[in-house]
Formats: C-alpha cells, sequence, structure tokens
C-alpha cells in the first residue's frame, strides 16, 4: 500500500475494519402510503419512530424523488470534481463564507480524504457574523456557482427542491411518532432556513486502512438525507453494540439519519448517532447529503410536551447560528480543543 500524509491517518482505535459488517437490518421503510391524500397509516409512523429509536438510520424507498434528477445531481457532481483543482478553486471556500469547494476539512483534528463542495439552499442566508456569543452582527453569504456552468447549479437546485419536500414528508412522520400534531416540528424554525447540501467526492486513496473519507461524527441538524452512489462507503455505528456497520447501497434508497437538533427535542429518545465514510483503493465514492437546518436565531431545546416531572430537560438551550458558526470556524482551523458538541448543553 501507497503512503498518505500524515495529516489524514487515523489513531490506531479509529482505523477501519479490513472486514467490515455489512448490515442487511438498517430499517428500509417503503414510503407508498403517503401517496394517498389521506393521514399517514399508524404501522408507517410506528415504523419511523423504531427506527429512529433503535438506529437513529433508516433507509426510504418509493419517496416520490424522480431517479432523473438524482442521476442529473450525481453526473454534475463528477463533472465538477474532474475539473483541474485551479478550476475548483475558483469557487474554493474562505475564511469569511462556509461555501464553495474545499478540499482540507478536518473531522475530530485528523483530515478527511476527500473534497466537498457546499451550497445553501436558501441563497443567500442570513448568519451570525461571528461565533462570539455577544457578537449580534449578522451577514450574508452566498453561493459559489461555478462560472459558465448553468447546468451544474441547475441539477443542484433541482435535486435539493425535491429533498426539501421529502424532508418535510419525514419530519410530519417523526411528530406523529413522538405523539405531537404533525405540523410540530415544522412551524416557526423554517423561515429563514439555513439548510445546506454537499457533495462529497471521495478520491482513491492509497492506504485505506489508516485514513477516512469523513471521521467519525454526528450531523448537528433537524435531520441528513443522503444518497450514496453505488460505491459502499457510509458505515454506522450499532447502538446495540458500538460495531461500525456499512450501509450497503441502494440507488432506489435515500438514507435518513436524525440530527442533534431531533435529539435535543426529543429529550434523548431519538439519539443522533456517529457515522463515518470509509475509502478504498480502487474507486472514486460520491455522496450527497442534505442537511436540514433551522433558521440561525433558533433556540434549541426539548420540546415543552416530551418534558415532565419524570423526563426533566436533560439540554439547556442553545443558540442555533452561534452553534454553527463556532463548529464551521472549527471546521476551517485545525484546533486543539475538541469542537462544539451538544453534549456540552447537557444538564
Ligand atoms: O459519505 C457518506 O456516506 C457520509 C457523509 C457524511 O456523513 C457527512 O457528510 O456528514
Ligand atoms: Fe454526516
Amino acid at each position: 500500500m501507497g503512503e498518505v500524509d500524515p495529516s489524514f491517518i487515523q489513531p490506531l482505535e479509529h482505523r477501519p475494519k479490513p472486514y467490515p459488517i455489512e448490515a442487511d437490518n438498517i430499517p428500509v421503510i417503503d414510503l407508498s402510503p403517503l401517496k394517498a391524500p389521506l393521514p399517514p397509516p399508524p404501522d408507517l409512523v410506528a415504523e419511523i419512530g423504531g427506527a429512529c429509536r433503535k438506529w437513529g438510520f433508516f433507509q426510504v424507498i418509493n419517496h416520490g424523488v424522480p431517479s432523473k434528477l438524482r442521476e442529473s445531481i450525481e453526473s454534475a457532481s463528477r463533472e465538477f470534481f474532474a475539473l483541474p483543482q485551479e478550476e475548483k478553486l475558483k469557487v474554493g471556500r474562505d475564511k469569511g463564507n462556509p461555501f464553495g469547494y474545499y478540499d482540507s476539512e478536518h473531522t475530530k483534528n485528523v483530515r478527511d480524504w476527500k473534497q466537498v463542495f457546499d451550497f445553501a439552499v436558501v441563497d443567500p442566508i442570513v448568519f451570525p457574523s461571528s461565533h462570539e456569543p455577544d457578537d449580534v452582527h449578522l451577514i450574508e453569504l452566498c453561493n459559489k456557482w461555478p462560472p459558465n456552468r448553468p447546468q451544474f447549479r441547475e441539477a443542484c437546485e433541482e435535486h435539493t427542491g425535491e429533498m426539501e419536500k421529502l424532508a418535510f414528508k419525514l419530519l410530519e412522520l417523526i411528530a406523529l411518532s413522538l405523539g405531537l400534531p404533525k405540523d410540530r416540528l415544522i412551524n416557526g424554525f423554517f423561515e429563514n432556513q439555513t439548510s445546506r447540501v454537499r457533495l462529497n467526492y471521495y478520491p482513491p486513496c492509497p492506504a485505506p486502512h489508516l485514513a477516512l473519507g469523513v471521521g467519525r461524527h454526528k450531523d448537528t441538524g433537524v435531520l441528513t438525507i443522503l444518497a450514496q452512489d453505488d460505491v459502499a462507503g457510509l458505515e454506522v455505528k450499532r447502538k446495540t453494540d458500538g460495531e461500525w456497520i456499512l450501509v450497503k447501497p441502494n440507488p432506489d434508497a435515500y438514507i435518513v439519519n436524525v440530527g442533534d437538533i431531533i435529539q435535543v427535542w426529543s429529550n434523548d429518545k431519538y439519539e443522533s448517532v456517529e457515522h463515518r465514510a470509509v475509502v478504498n483503493s480502487e474507486k472514486e465514492r460520491l455522496s450527497i447529503p442534505y442537511f436540514l437546518y433551522p433558521s440561525h436565531y433558533t433556540w434549541i431545546e426539548p420540546l415543552e410536551e416530551l418534558i415532565n416531572v419524570e423526563n426533566t430537560a436533560k439540554f439547556k438551550a442553545y443558540n442555533w447560528g452561534k452553534f454553527r458558526a463556532t463548529r464551521n470556524r472549527g471546521n476551517f482551523d485545525k484546533l486543539d480543543v475538541e469542537n462544539i458538541q451538544i453534549s456540552h448543553f447537557r444538564i
């Protein structure tokens, strides 16, 4: 096996296993009952609730997203990442703006073997100008689309529109599964949403036993919907035994996971689960997560309907915009301290 720069090398305990366990039991949920103009059937709601509780992850099929749109964003992404580095750097991310192309992201202070292109769903988004808690200044952040590539932008935007529709359908099901009215997790949170989409490109890696495409992490938002291509790589930490489980690619399925915000809203009922991406020495891999994020001024705290004297709030309220601004800073600089986590707000 070849060598990689030491910045990519994972500590021993976080290196991938040579023979990953491939799970066939990450729930695959059929959303076709949602096509009927009727309330969702209780067994579908129960299936979603069970998957959120047991895995924090599930896959959806018959989700209503046209496969043509998924194919278009995948091929547009491949074309983009195949451009010469100098072209990609024309839309490079910088300290002031987290959107665009970037190839040096660190997760848990180890460099990821990947290139990314990020864009906001609402353009421009309004965001705190700094992570400093007392700084009330806001800035507008604009997407950086590659010049003269209208098809790339169009493919990204069309697919994202479908992701948003699917995300709201899933939020209704999740609310119902928590015994809440179906719009409880939607109303009031997304008027100025800060959601974003990432195109993850993992080139073949000469040392896949030492490096990771994305190091272990939990997603910070409300929920994530991910399209992965036909090369396996996503691993989910199984709650029952802590084993890393490889999610087998299924071109008809999107992979959904609950993020930290649902963990806090549900007061730990639905945990946000750790996951990572492994790489391989032969094939490149592409994945496209859509991260559903609320408005920057949202205070995240356990929902009052879900707490009581026996089940008191397990988290203090935190401000979403400041949380994200702190996280973005950590992604850019290799920090010596642990990045901000919801555990820092645990009561
Ligand atoms: O590539 C993958 O399958 C996972 C990517 C991921 O977890 C992320 O970008 O947050
Ligand atoms: Fe993730």
